[in-house]
């Protein structure tokens, strides 16, 4: 997931402020605000759990009995450390751990209210420990509205920019179709550099001495248009961009030089201007098609070569799979598919042969899956499978039939043919509501599956240690 949103700027405001505000407060007020908290913390805890409790659509995130363990400890470290005296070097990393624990939020998908509500609380149980224990001395109590509330303000704001990144991406999965018009514009501009090349040129071969005016330049034209004032604005391909930029920029001296050596005539010079500027615009052509092409895949959030879904839309998928599966039961589990020694496969026969068993098991994993189900390519040679709603032993099923459609393939690469395995780390998601958990568990079975010699299938709760954090 994108956390592109914090800009530097905007952190860097955030650590000043920080900073400025520990060394404002200074050490021994914060010891004494510490002192007073650290006596009661087990009890400001369970004041906080019981009082969120009683909020309407607390329990979606909170009655997990994972969540309700690891909350209190975190918690408690949260309060803890936000009442630390810390030295300026020190606040960045606090700062990230902040902005972290928005994430968590937003993937969990916390209301921003609760969030509010929660700092709310804790201010007030806070204050009233401080007020206690200092005997109401202001500028303690000032002090521990301010780091709350400022703590509070970073949390929210990743908060904020992942649930936008989350709802770009949700907006762009049910939008899809629109993007299909960037295909028909793409027709459009292409066209129309044809037709500007076969005015040009019919100029160009009736008349000895071309007048041409600013207003026959390929500048002129609607691809140029398009391109400088508005492909900026639909694309993200900076690279491509300005390459496509430069050729046209090419076909525009390639189009006066024409028109130069017109001037003696007919020429052996003339015509090879001629296949100069129509190669030009040959190129631009690809190129804009390259680069719509490009990006209706992104769009699509597919992956070029397999045609299988990228990581774009997983966010947007896993955690609605969570939400179904915490109000109405039922369980979603995750296959994490890994090729086995897939770099002697690509040394051996050539990347080219490694895309085409890379396609060639995509289509086995699409196969084998039910229409609900999902497949993503997680990585190069790794694909993600979502099995919604399923039960442990048909999970299982799934990954061993995965397994042996792997290994059964045949993929021919020229002279040789091909086998390959696949090692699979499977897990079930276990009611927590934040499915990083599960995709965590996956990788350790995975990485298991690895250790205990590949191509088989290794369930996480077979695993001794579950080391996952809540
Ligand atoms: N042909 C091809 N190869 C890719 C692609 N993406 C990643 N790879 C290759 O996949 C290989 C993965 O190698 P490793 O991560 O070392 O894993 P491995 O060789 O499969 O070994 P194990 O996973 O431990 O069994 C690398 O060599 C990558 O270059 C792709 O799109 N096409």
């Amino acid at each position: 997931m994108s956390h592109g949103i914090q800009t530097s700027q905007i952190l860097d405001s955030h650590i000043q402020l920080l900073t400025r505000l520990y060394q404002d407060i200074g050490e021994e007020p914060l010891h004494g605000i510490r002192q007073a908290v650290e006596g009661d913390l087990d009890g400001i805890v369970a004041e906080f759990y019981d009082e969120m409790l009683r909020e309407p659509g607390s329990d979606a995130f909170l009655s997990h009995d994972l969540v309700r363990q690891r909350l209190r400890y975190t918690l408690a470290q949260w309060v803890r450390e936000l009442f630390t005296p810390r030295e300026p070097d020190a606040v960045p990393a606090f700062v990230q751990r902040q902005l972290e624990v928005g994430r968590v939020h937003a993937r969990i998908n916390v209301p921003m209210h609760m969030v509010n509500l929660g700092g709310r609380f804790l201010k007030r149980d806070i204050l009233t420990r401080v007020h206690r224990e200092h005997d109401g001395d202001l500028d303690r109590l000032i002090a521990v509205c301010e780091l709350i509330d400022a703590s509070i303000a970073l949390i929210n704001e990743s908060y904020l920019g992942d649930q936008m990144v989350a709802e770009r991406q949700s907006q762009a999965l049910k939008m899809h179709a629109v993007s299909q018009n960037l295909a028909i514009e793409c027709e459009r501009l292409r066209s129309d550099l044809l037709d500007w090349l076969r005015r040009f040129m019919t100029r160009l071969y009736q008349q000895d001495q071309p007048a041409l005016t600013p207003a026959d330049s390929v500048r002129q034209s609607d691809f140029a248009l398009w391109l400088h004032h508005k492909a900026d604005l639909l694309f993200q391909q900076e690279q491509e961009i300005a390459k496509l930029k430069q050729q046209l920029a090419a076909i525009e001296h390639a189009s006066e030089r024409a028109i130069e050596v017109r001037k003696q005539g007919l020429t052996q010079g003339f015509f090879e201007q001629v296949e100069a500027l129509n190669q030009g615009v040959t190129r631009a052509n690809w190129l804009l098609a390259e680069l719509v092409s490009h990006t209706l895949e992104m769009d699509g959030g597919r992956d070029p070569l397999t045609r299988l879904f990228n990581r774009r839309f997983l966010h947007t998928i896993l955690q609605r799979e969570t939400q179904v599966c915490i109000r109405h039961g039922g369980r979603f589990a995750l296959l994490l598919v890994d090729l086995d020694h897939f770099k002697q496969l690509n040394d051996r026969h050539g990347h080219d042969a490694g895309d085409r068993v890379l396609c060639q098991v995509a289509e086995a994993l699409s196969s084998q899956i039910r229409a609900g189900d999902f497949v993503f390519r997680y990585g190069g040679e790794e694909f993600l499978v979502v099995l919604s709603d399923i039960s442990p032993e048909n999970a299982q099923a799934v990954a061993d039939k995965i397994r042996r459609g792997v290994r059964e393939l045949v993929i021919n690469a020229g002279d040789a043919t091909i086998r390959v395995t696949a090692s699979i780390g499977l897990a079930l998601h276990d009611g927590h509501p934040d499915y990083s958990r599960a995709i965590g568990n996956a990788d350790r079975a995975l990485y298991a599956a690895k250790a205990a010699g590949r191509d088989r299938v290794v369930l996480a709760d077979d695993l001794k240690a579950d080391t996952a954090d809540a």
